[in-house]
This record gives structure tokens, C-alpha cells and sequence, in this order.
């Protein structure tokens, strides 16, 4: 497809209905981005990434400064160019384009979204905010400063007073591009020589025999071997799955809320001589995905649509290992999506830790006596990790925890990994084991 030149006012107008649809619309920025880039060069789409991903981490001082510019906010139907305001002020106060550019092509964007009407008013604004240097006078709010909602921030602050400060600069950072070996289809040492003949720069990690951590983000598709399925991507953090859960030959296996399959090609890629894997998720669409994935790599899975609070899909046949990795607020990978910041609510937590409780309830009974399920969430939040862990320990006479790796020396449950700890995303494992009493109505 060729692509269009289009001009930089319209870019603006583009970031400007991006962040709108997120933070008006609560949509996330993986539905939005794509369609608004379909005409677009690789680098205007990289551009407003940049930008979009840039004001999600700064809304609420982009915010604070635009409540001071603007007597009053603009009507519903002139939201978007309170966005493109804010698109505006990002470039001023946080990126390289010049101070020109930001003015001029961010006052044009106005006749893209059918407001040449507001463009006195977005050139006043701007240019207000440049004389008065407001870029300077921040506000003392912490969670202003840190980017967050104010629930997020005191939640945070209060379960990691030490590692605060981490936290919130890991959030910022760009994310490394972390790649999983296929070992099904290509050894660590090929991929490493294949990249080195292509001048790829990369990493390796003690901690990670799978994996490659790229020094440069790009597109991976254009990778050799991509095409013949000798790798995929997967944060490292992600990785310790299939290492956590240890799955042996001739053992069935349940990978519950699999979707897009990650973990599942993982699992069979570290153990190929399963007697059954399950992968099952709630979301069609996201199943087709795990199809998609796994025929890339050459792997083969049973594929379960069903909602994991029910038991009503299940056979009846116990499980030696269960791999739950729940629905959770994602808190943990921020970092990678900022949108996440917004999407997700401070209402939002209660509900997810009763449906983890519901689901964790319904699988616990298809594991075998002695069988293991590993917990997993890509959260920082203790309700959804640790407490939520301990409260199912209360309940369910028959489980026990067990540390996740031989010698750690843990006093609760679990390893809470915060983002940027050796390059990973934010994540949590648990690993629960079954007593290996027989229990004569589920053997
Ligand atoms: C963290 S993602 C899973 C990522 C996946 N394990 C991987 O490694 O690629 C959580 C998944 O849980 C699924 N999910 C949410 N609620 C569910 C439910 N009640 N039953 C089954 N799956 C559910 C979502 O559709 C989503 O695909």
C-alpha cells in the first residue's frame, strides 16, 4: 500500500482524536492507533505514538496548565480541540519540535477536526502559555508530578513507600523489546548467530534461558526467522511462566485466560510431550489470536471458549498443573501502555479481585491431588497479588504456597516483580500447591 505525505497539521488532529477517544471515550490505545494511521508513513505513525503515548503520561498537568489558559472548558461537541490543546502543550513542554511547528501546525489541526472557528482561540492559548513560561510553575501534587490518578498514586505510595520513586520513573521509560527463543524450532545460540550475521544488536539474560532483550525497538516481523516462527515476543517477566510452572511430560495441563497465547507457546515450546494442553479464554476474537500465534510457531493446543468462573466446559478429567494468568488491572505494564493510567478505575480493583477469587474457586477443584497452579498477574497492586493469595490460602483447606525458587527465602506468598527490576515488566507469580491427600469424589 502506498503511503500518503500528509501534512503535519494533520497529525496533530490525529493525535488530538487518538488521546480523545482514550480519556473521553475509554477507549485503549491499541483499538484507537491503528485506525487513525492507516494512510500514514512509518514515521507519522511513530510520531503520533510519541505523542499520544507522551500526553498520556503527562494528563494531569497538561490538564492543570489547561484549566489556567481556558476561562471556562469548551462545549461536548468541541471536546477534541481541548485535546488538541493539550497535544499542544506536550510538544512545548516535553518534546524536541520547535517551538514554531508546535504553534503553527498544532493552531492548523483545528480545520481537521471541523473547528476553524476555535483557531484564534488554540494560537491565544498557546502562545499565552509560551509567554508566561507556564512550562516551569508545576504544581506541588504529587500525583500531578507523577502522572497518575490520585487513587493509583496513594495506592502505590502506600504498598511501596521504599520503591516509590522506581516505580514512577520505570513507568516512564520505553520498554525494552524482549523476544522468546522457539526452542522447537531453533536453539538460543542459531537466533544469536543469525542476528549477529544481520547486525542485530541484542542482549542475553542470566535469569532467562529463552530469551533475547533487543537493543533497539523496530519492526520485528522484518527479524530473521520471524517468519518461520523461531521466536516471538514476550517480556522476560512474562518468561518465568513456563519456568514457574514446570510442565513434565505426559502431563494435561490447563492454561486458563490464554488469550493471545503467549504463555501457551511457551508451555509447549519448554515441553512438547504433553498428554494435553488446554487454552482457554472468554474472548472468541482473542482465541482466534492464540490460533494465529501457535500455528506461527508450529504448536498445537485445545482451544476452549468459556468463561473460567464456570465449570460447565470442563470434562471432568483433573488437571496435574493449572496456569492461571488472570485478569487483573495491569498496573504493571504502564509503562508499555499508558494508557492503562486512565482506562483503569479505582472501581475497577474491587471487581477484579472477585472475579480472580471466583475463577481461582472454580479451577481449584479440576487440579489433581499434589498438582500445582501457578497465579499470575501482570499487577503492582497487593489486592490482586499477594492478598489475594492469602485470602484463597484461608479458604481452601487442601492448599499451600511454595516458594518459587529454591533458597528464596520469601515470608509471603509469591514474587512481586515492580517494572524495570532486570528490564521486566511489573508482575506476580504464585505458585500453589494440592496436598496430595486422594479425594475419592474427584479422582
Ligand atoms: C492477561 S490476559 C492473558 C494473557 C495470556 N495468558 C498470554 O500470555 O498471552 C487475560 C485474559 O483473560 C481473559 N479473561 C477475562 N475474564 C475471563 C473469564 N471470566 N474467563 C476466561 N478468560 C477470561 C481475557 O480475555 C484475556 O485474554
Amino acid at each position: 500500500m502506498s503511503h500518503q505525505n500528509l501534512p503535519p497539521s494533520r497529525l496533530r488532529a490525529d493525535a488530538a482524536r487518538a488521546l480523545f477517544a482514550i480519556l473521553e471515550q475509554g477507549r485503549s490505545a491499541r483499538d484507537v492507533l491503528p485506525n487513525l494511521q492507516k494512510p500514514y508513513a512509518d514515521k507519522d505513525k511513530a510520531w503520533i505514538q510519541e505523542m499520544v503515548y507522551g500526553a498520556l503520561r503527562q494528563v494531569p498537568l497538561l490538564q492543570h496548565w489547561l484549566r489556567q489558559l481556558l476561562d471556562k472548558p469548551l462545549k461536548q461537541k468541541a471536546k477534541v480541540v481541548e485535546h488538541l490543546i493539550l497535544i499542544g502543550l506536550y510538544q512545548l513542554a516535553f518534546s524536541r519540535v520547535s517551538t514554531h511547528a508546535a504553534v503553527s501546525e498544532t493552531v492548523n489541526a483545528t480545520k481537521h477536526l471541523q473547528a476553524p472557528g476555535l483557531k484564534g482561540l488554540v494560537n491565544a492559548v498557546l502562545r499565552t502559555f509560551i509567554r508566561t513560561e507556564m512550562a516551569s510553575q508545576l504544581p506541588q501534587d504529587a500525583h500531578i508530578l507523577a502522572g497518575l490518578p490520585k487513587w493509583l498514586y496513594k495506592t502505590l505510595d502506600t504498598a511501596y513507600p521504599e520503591q516509590l520513586d522506581a516505580i514512577l520513573a520505570a513507568m516512564t521509560q520505553r520498554a525494552p523489546v524482549w523476544l522468546r527463543v522457539n526452542r522447537q524450532r531453533c536453539s538460543l545460540d542459531n537466533l544469536c548467530k543469525a542476528f549477529d550475521k544481520h547486525k542485530v544488536d541484542y542482549q542475553t539474560s542470566a535469569q532467562h534461558p529463552d530469551a533475547l532483550i533487543l537493543s533497539r525497538s523496530g519492526d520485528v516481523t522484518q527479524l530473521p526467522g520471524f517468519e518461520d516462527g523461531w521466536f516471538s515476543v514476550q517480556d522476560g517477566a512474562a518468561q518465568l511462566a513456563a519456568q514457574y510452572l514446570a510442565p513434565a511430560p505426559g502431563e494435561r495441563i490447563l492454561d486458563c485466560c490464554a488469550a493471545p497465547g503467549g504463555k501457551t507457546g511457551h508451555i509447549l515450546e519448554r515441553q512438547p510431550q504433553l498428554a494435553a494442553c488446554i487454552a482457554l479464554d472468554v474472548d472468541g476474537a482473542r482465541i482466534a489470536r492464540i490460533e494465529e500465534n501457535l500455528s506461527r510457531l508450529g504448536h498445537q493446543a485445545t482451544m476452549v471458549c468459556a468463561d473460567a468462573t464456570q465449570s460447565t466446559w470442563w470434562d471432568g478429567v483433573l488437571f496435574d498443573r493449572i496456569l492461571l494468568d488472570a485478569p487483573c488491572s495491569a498496573t504493571g505494564v504502564i509503562r508499555r501502555h499508558p494508557d492503562i493510567r486512565w482506562l483503569r478505575k479505582a472501581s475497577d480493583i474491587e471487581q477484579l479481585v472477585t472475579l480472580q477469587a471466583k475463577i481461582l474457586d472454580t479451577l481449584w477443584p479440576m487440579l489433581k491431588p499434589g498438582g500445582t497452579l501457578l497465579y499470575a498477574t501482570c499487577s503492582l497492586l497487593p489486592q490482586e497479588n499477594s492478598q489475594q493469595i492469602l485470602s484463597f490460602l484461608s479458604r481452601t483447606a487442601d492448599a499451600e504456597w511454595q516458594p518459587l525458587s529454591d533458597g528464596e527465602a520469601a515470608q509471603q506468598p509469591g514474587r512481586q516483580i515492580l517494572p524495570a527490576e532486570q528490564q521486566m515488566d511489573g508482575f506476580y507469580y504464585a505458585r500453589l500447591l494440592k496436598s496430595p491427600t486422594i479425594d475419592n469424589k474427584t479422582r
